[in-house]
């Protein structure tokens, strides 16, 4: 455990670069391993959850290297993994295992999974129902949870399958199993999630079709047994890390910042949406494309924020972002209403609850149901000074340092570790802007 603090933070100024963004750098590492050829990828997540991907693909056959800071992947083509010899062990990361497990699925072989006690706890039968209709069968411990094998199938068979949850992971394990199936797969999605997927696939010559239908829901179709071949990938940085620096500017009086080259694409753009709802001045600066995804630069100045009511449709586009999302709620006037939460409460953590207990912990209150949350918030500074409990999640440890910067009092969290699964220089770069971020010392 290693407990850290922040401390309340003057006026935040300055620019900075956000790692790369997580979803694209696994599925990247996964795609480039069933291409034939050399796949590069520059601005690789360099964070556990991607590493655990890239060791677990190794393992796998996969030939990755990473040479000054470009990942050169030699891959093995459609359906050219090969067995491992060990369990792999996802740590901390949901998306590695779900997708891994659908690419897996497709492959004459047994593969064992495992990961931290967060993984090991996050349910599983999301992707083992449909990957069993395309032919796979599973062994796992109870509740369909990891650690589990794969049977992968003989002759993968594809499929028609609708999601009953938006999930851009499930969507994702159905896509990539599909790719060593002969014929189409269609998914449909109840709303559309983050795409990623579909325009890598795209990307490294895959036959891939979306439509979008009337009542709101997407259909995704994939042509199997593709030959993918080899590419460069320019990975933008992740709009999920560029969210805490985006809300401590906006929550910290007098404070502008900049953060450069984020991925905005429009299915990962809701928290933009919600705090500009909420009064935030945020800009869009240098839109441009950088490896099939649209890039900006953004710009936010701190402004007084107001409560709002973020749909249930909003929740696919900025699913990671509540959390953080919490905070700048906590500093808002009036009540913030979140709808449509259910998915939260099977995150690394119950998202749901960690944050409801850490902001009861830092002197604001806030109504949880089911589903929802709602918080009322201070019209500036909360009072802080709470301990709160992080559940092996980053995103619960990162979203209160970020509240504690606009706090009267110092916020602590009981372990940071977790912060390396995703932004392993968040508290540097935190402090950079003008943050006081450390170690937690005792007393
Ligand atoms: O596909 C992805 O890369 C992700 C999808 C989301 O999960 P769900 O598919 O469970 O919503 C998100 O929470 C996760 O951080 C990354
Ligand atoms: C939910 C998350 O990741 P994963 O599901 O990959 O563990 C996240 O990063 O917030």
């Amino acid at each position: 455990m290693q407990p850290m603090t922040s401390r309340p933070a003057g006026a935040l100024n300055g620019r900075c670069t956000v790692p790369g963004d997580k979803s694209i750098s696994h599925r990247a590492l996964m795609l480039g391993a069933s291409a034939v050829g050399q796949t590069t990828v520059h601005g690789l997540l360099e964070a556990e959850d991607v590493l655990s991907t890239a060791t677990a693909l190794r393992h796998l056959g996969a030939d990755i290297t990473c040479r000054e800071g470009v990942w050169v992947i030699e891959g093995r083509g459609v359906g050219g993994l090969r067995e491992p010899d060990q369990v792999l062990d996802l740590g901390n990361a949901g998306t590695g295992a779900r997708l891994l497990i659908g690419l897996v699925a497709s492959h004459p072989f047994t593969t064992f999974f495992t990961g931290d006690a967060s993984l090991r706890g996050r349910p599983m039968r999301r992707i083992i129902a449909p990957l069993q209709r395309m032919g796979a069968t599973f062994c796992t411990r109870s509740g369909e949870r990891l650690p589990l094998a794969v049977n992968g199938s003989q002759q993968p068979l594809p499929i028609s399958y609708t999601l009953p949850v938006a999930s851009a992971q499930v969507k994702s394990a159905i896509l990539l199993c599909a790719l060593n199936a002969p014929g189409e797969t269609t998914v449909v999605e109840p709303l559309p999630s983050r795409d990623h997927s579909e325009r890598l696939l795209r990307h490294f010559g895959a036959t891939i079709s979306t439509e979008d239908l009337a009542d709101g829901s997407r259909r995704i179709s994939l042509v199997g047994e593709p030959e993918l071949t080899g590419r460069r990938i320019d990975v933008p940085a992740d709009i999920s890390s560029a969210a805490f620096p985006l809300v401590a500017a906006a929550i910290v009086p007098g404070s502008s910042v900049q953060i450069c080259g984020v991925g905005i694409n429009p299915l990962r753009t809701g928290l933009l949406t919600s705090l500009s709802e909420m009064g935030a001045s945020i800009r869009l600066d240098h839109q441009r494309e950088a490896g099939g995804e649209p890039v900006a630069d953004l710009a936010i100045d701190a402004q007084p924020l107001r409560g709002i009511t973020v749909p249930a449709e909003r929740v696919p586009a900025m699913v990671d972002e509540f959390p953080v999302l919490a905070a700048a709620a906590a500093c808002a006037t009036g009540v913030t209403r979140m709808l449509g939460l259910g998915e939260l409460r099977v995150k690394e953590s119950d998202r749901l609850a960690a944050v409801a207990a850490g902001l009861n912990a830092c002197g604001v209150a806030v109504d949880m149901g089911d589903d929802w949350l709602a918080i009322t918030g201070c019209g500036g500074p909360p009072p802080g000074g709470g301990h709160v409990a992080v559940h092996l999640d980053h995103r619960i440890a990162m979203a209160f340092l970020t509240l504690g910067m606009a706090s009267r009092a110092a916020v602590s969290v009981d372990d940071g570790a977790p912060i390396a699964t995703s932004f392993p220089d968040f508290a540097a770069l935190m402090n950079g802007l003008g943050a006081q971020i450390g170690p937690r010392v005792a007393g």
